[in-house]
């Protein structure tokens, strides 16, 4: 299906997940939309179910009912190699633990998702160098490219993580507690760093955490429970 310009980059409907052989969680979105370009903060208690819903808009989780269309396909209507393929097309996910490959170069762990992903290649014209770019605007410098992910601070392999999720426009971004390992003052810059190249490719971002101070910086803010109804909690 094509996305037109006014259709939401996320869309879901009638969405129920339960984890398997687990009866005391259950969640429940009737209707959630993210607009293209849009920009959400996520909030809700620990266990409320936050991470499982990035999981499943990723399509790392799969759902029973309902609809989930990231870009204009439901998720339900591909097999998994058909999601993985949309999830490296369509969306850059920061994880709270980065996943970079540890023994990989900064430069190739940025580079990564490219090789799955014909689109966000063929935007990149000049891959290296729109790594280098992307590394000095998010403010690493260029001689960490060749550096080992593992052998960077905490800080720094949170900006690798974020150039990576940008490189090559994905116009979805999914970011579960990207600040959590910072101090406010790095935080505050990180976001800014983040925020900027978000604006300069307009694309849409969901991120999950749970200062609720950061709601400022974000089109809109929204607690789990007002979009979801959540059966149990974590025990
Ligand atoms: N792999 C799993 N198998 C079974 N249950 C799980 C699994 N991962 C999470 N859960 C359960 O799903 C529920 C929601 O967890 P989730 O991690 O989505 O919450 P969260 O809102 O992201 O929490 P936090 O803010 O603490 O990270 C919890 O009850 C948790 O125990």
């Amino acid at each position: 299906m094509n996305l037109r310009r006014d259709d939401p980059i996320l869309n879901m409907s009638g969405v129920r997940f339960q984890w398997p052989g687990r009866t005391s969680f259950a969640l429940n979105v009737p209707a959630f939309c993210l607009q293209r370009g849009e920009t959400v903060l996520l909030l809700g208690e620990s266990g409320s179910g936050k991470s499982t819903l990035l999981s499943l808009i990723c399509g790392t989780l799969q759902t029973g009912t309902g609809t989930i269309a990231v870009s204009g396909t439901d998720l339900a209507a591909l097999s998994g190699a058909g999601r993985d393929r949309l999830r490296a097309e369509q969306i850059g996910v920061i994880f709270q633990q980065f996943n970079l490959l540890p023994f990989a170069t900064v430069s190739d762990n940025i580079l990564l998702p490219l090789r799955f992903a014909p689109n966000r290649r063929s935007r990149t014209k000049m891959p290296f160098e729109e790594a280098t770019r992307l590394c000095r605007s998010l403010g690493l410098p260029d001689d960490l490219l060749g550096q080992r992910a593992a052998s960077l601070s905490v800080g720094q392999q949170q900006r690798v993580a974020v150039a990576r999720a940008l490189i090559g426009q994905p116009p979805l971004m999914i970011a579960d507690e990207p600040t959590s390992s910072l101090d406010a003052g790095s935080q505050n810059a990180f976001l800014d760093l983040m925020f900027g190249q978000l604006g300069e490719i307009g694309a849409s971002l969901l991120m999950v955490s749970h200062d609720p101070r950061l709601g400022d910086r974000f089109d809109r803010v929204v607690e789990l429970s007002d979009i979801a109804m959540i059966e149990g909690r974590a025990a």
